[in-house]
């Protein structure tokens, strides 16, 4: 069927409305709470949104999905007032015409919140800081904090969450999951009950399933006083269970705008995104290789000193060895650096079994495993159950209590191991949050790319230029990094193409074991496909692949083997028929995922099932359907917290940024030597402000 826009594919079916009644009634009676109307944006010569439009309702969950790239993250900075839009658009909120380029003022008075990509989080800052960060009050009669009580309101705010983060922790120390948590927290926390509304751009990314749950079964309570949500996440299945309406972006246009989700299915919306039908862990077939070696697995759980943080990792790796000179038996990949760099390991590599035994970390005791050469071995489990630190163990990137590495004739003591010894014997870690431990975001992707294999031991090796261009280009390629300009900063790429150049990081030091984390989080669908086969590419050499993740549609796309742990242990395996199901039944010993917007979803059911003979068209939900009575609509007046101390003006930091950001710099185009005229203003004035306004 030819769709009347030209697209490809088939006309999404136009199945009913599948919004909540609050939000079917809203949007039946009420002008929306945002409406974006045209809005382009320009960077240099590149146009990354072109005339976007968008309406999001009272109560509504919004899903916006799109390639890596497409434009998502900047749309949600337009809307901060991070990025000025091209002149041309129009930005309303409940009706409302708000000044070009959005001052962050404004949008905060709009009630318009955002979690950024990054998380906007201060490292330094404990939890209770961050949280409190704006809102922190003095005591009338010693003007000062009162951290009892701001400690009483985090824990709060936190514990709506069913998380226990320390509140005195700094966040910096924390793990993905835990920083995710505080800086979505932060966002609900400043929820207002029937107005404004929250952004959560890529926040939910690092969330395992329970958390996934429980985010959605607040967020649902949030929308259902009239708040408005729209979600940027490349999960399509987030989409399909939670959000009533989807909008879709491909190379900065929306091509869907609004589309009820009722019916639609994951493939459907891979396809809009993509263009073309691409695969999705539905689609993966149920047999997989299944050829693991026997498992040990003891009982206790363990306790250890601290962890250092993953901050180091990227540096220590970078720093180290890549001469593999202490590879006793040869074995390890050579340090070769072929002009047509194929990710074939080098000449003289044999591939051996990798045994770890007996490895105890913080939550793991004694965990046996091998791992094959070519195979790929995903480890996963509930958040705490020690999975988590296999990698980082094994990369030596945390202490290990106890434990060896063998392999070939190489044996090495896990808790004298270190990233310098573990890349020499050729292990490459891709670590999880890559904003703060895997990548220099100042440096070019070339830098970025050519990183580890920069220095050698004991000193600077000279680098052979000509080779490593080939080198980065051949990775750029195999990844598909868009856009693909080696002298591009990283901190200029879209997320997913960050975590596309951080992967190409470390597969070009041809790793014997190449260690991942979350390695497709923030990716797109097609994007992902292309990082799975290049993992699986990399293990047709002969590289062993350890994949620890909570995302089951990616451990079922990638691995041979799952490993199922609980209490530091491995307590399943599953060899074959390693299905997302069969890896949720194992994590959580229950026979199915739980959907995640349970209520949302019945409700939205039972409409369409009333309704479904006056079905909502695919480009609207206007279609006066829904009963007009007991729509939501609250007026919201400015918040200005008079009565309390501010420690830090996030917002007047941000609105410092964007009235610099008015595309005056140049970027200068290293392939090219052309000055390209782009965003000036992406770094806001101070460290502390950028990371609580939480762009970049
Ligand atoms: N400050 C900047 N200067 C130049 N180009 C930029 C800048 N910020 C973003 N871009 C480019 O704009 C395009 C859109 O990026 P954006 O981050 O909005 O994508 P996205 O849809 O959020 O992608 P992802 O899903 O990977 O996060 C990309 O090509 C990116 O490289």
């Amino acid at each position: 069927m030819v769709r009347p826009d030209g697209l490809p594919g088939e006309v999404p079916r136009a199945v009913g409305p599948r919004l909540t009644v609050k939000a079917a009634e809203s949007s039946a009676m009420t002008v929306p709470r945002l409406r974006i109307d045209r809005i382009s944006k320009t960077f240099g010569r590149a146009r990354v949104l072109r005339e976007v439009g968008l309406d999001l309702h009272p109560g509504e969950i919004h899903g916006l999905i799109g390639q890596n790239g497409s434009g998502k993250s900047t749309l949600a900075k337009v809307l901060t007032g991070y990025h000025a839009p091209d002149p041309g658009g129009q930005v309303l909120v409940d009706g409302t015409l708000l000044r070009l380029p959005i001052r962050p003022l404004d949008a905060r008075a709009h009630g318009l919140a955002v979690v950024h990509q990054s998380l906007g989080l201060v490292n330094d800052y404990t939890v209770v800081e961050n949280l409190r960060a704006g809102r922190l009050r003095a005591s009338r009669f010693s003007r000062r904090i009162d951290w009892r009580h701001e400690l009483t309101e985090a824990r709060e705010v936190l514990d709506r969450f069913g998380r226990s983060v320390p509140l005195e922790a700094k966040v910096g120390s924390l793990p993905e999951e835990d920083r995710a948590t505080v800086a979505i927290a932060r966002a609900i926390q400043d929820a207002r009950e029937g107005s404004g509304l929250i952004i959560f751009d890529e926040s939910t990314r690092s969330l395992t399933r329970r958390s996934l749950e429980r985010f959605y079964e607040m967020l649902d309570e949030v929308v259902s006083s009239g708040t408005a949500a729209l979600v940027i996440t490349h999960r399509l299945e987030e989409v399909v269970d939670a959000a009533d309406r989807v909008t879709v972006l491909r190379d900065g246009c929306a091509v869907e705008s609004g589309l009820p989700t009722a019916g639609l299915r994951e493939a459907d919306l891979a396809e809009l995104v993509v263009g073309h039908r691409a695969q999705v862990a539905s689609d993966v077939p149920t047999h997989r290789l299944g050829r693991g070696p026997a498992i040990v697995e003891t009982e206790a759980v363990g306790d250890s000193p601290g962890i250092s943080g993953a901050a180091d990792v990227s540096a220590a790796h970078a720093v180290a060895d890549t001469d593999r000179s202490e590879d006793p038996d040869g074995t390890a990949p050579a340090d070769s650096n072929p002009p047509a760099d194929s990710g074939t390991p080098a000449s003289g590599t044999r591939p051996a079994t990798i045994r770890l035994s007996g490895v105890s970390g913080k939550v793991l005791d004694q965990v046996d495993l091998c791992i094959e050469p070519g195979e790929v071995l995903g480890v996963t489990g509930l958040a705490g159950s020690g999975y988590e630190e296999l990698p980082y163990l094994v990369a030596g990137a945390r202490p290990a209590r106890a434990g060896r590495f063998t392999v070939g004739s190489t044996d090495l003591d896990l808790t004298e191991l270190d990233t310098q010894r573990a890349i020499a014997a050729g292990v490459a870690l891709v670590p999880e949050g890559r904003e703060h431990a895997g990548l220099a975001f100042e440096l070019s992707v070339a830098e970025n790319i050519a990183l580890p294999r920069s220095q050698g031991h004991g000193g600077w090796k000279p680098v052979n230029r000509t080779a490593e261009h080939s080198m980065v280009r051949h990775w750029i390629g195999a990844l598909d990094v868009r856009p693909p300009r080696p002298s591009m900063p990283v901190g200029k790429l879209s997320g997913g193409n960050q975590q596309k150049v951080l992967l190409a990081k470390w597969l070009a030091t041809h790793p014997r074991l190449l260690a991942l984390h979350e390695p497709t989080q923030a990716v797109d669908v097609g994007a992902r496909q292309t990082i799975v086969e290049t993992i699986r590419s990399a293990a047709a050499t002969g590289c062993a692949v350890l994949v620890a993740g909570s995302d089951e549609n990616e451990l079922a796309l990638l691995c041979d083997r799952v490993l199922v742990l609980r209490d530091g242990a491995v307590a399943e395996e599953l060899t074959d028929r390693i299905s997302p199901d069969a890896i949720v039944a194992a994590t959580f010993t229950s026979a199915a995922r739980q959907a995640l917007r349970p209520s949302a979803r019945a409700q939205a059911e039972a409409v369409a099932a009333t309704d479904s003979d006056t079905a909502t068209p695919a480009n609207g939900i206007d279609d006066g359907t829904v009963a007009p009575d007991g729509a939501v609509v609250d007026d919201h007046d400015s918040i200005t917290n008079s009565d309390t101390t501010t420690v830090d003006d996030t917002a007047s930091a941000a609105e410092n940024d964007s009235a610099t950001s008015a595309d005056t710099s140049g970027d200068t185009d290293g392939d090219t030597g052309r000055v390209e005229r782009t965003d000036s203003g992406e770094a806001p004035a101070s460290a502390s402000a950028a990371s609580l306004t939480g762009a970049g």
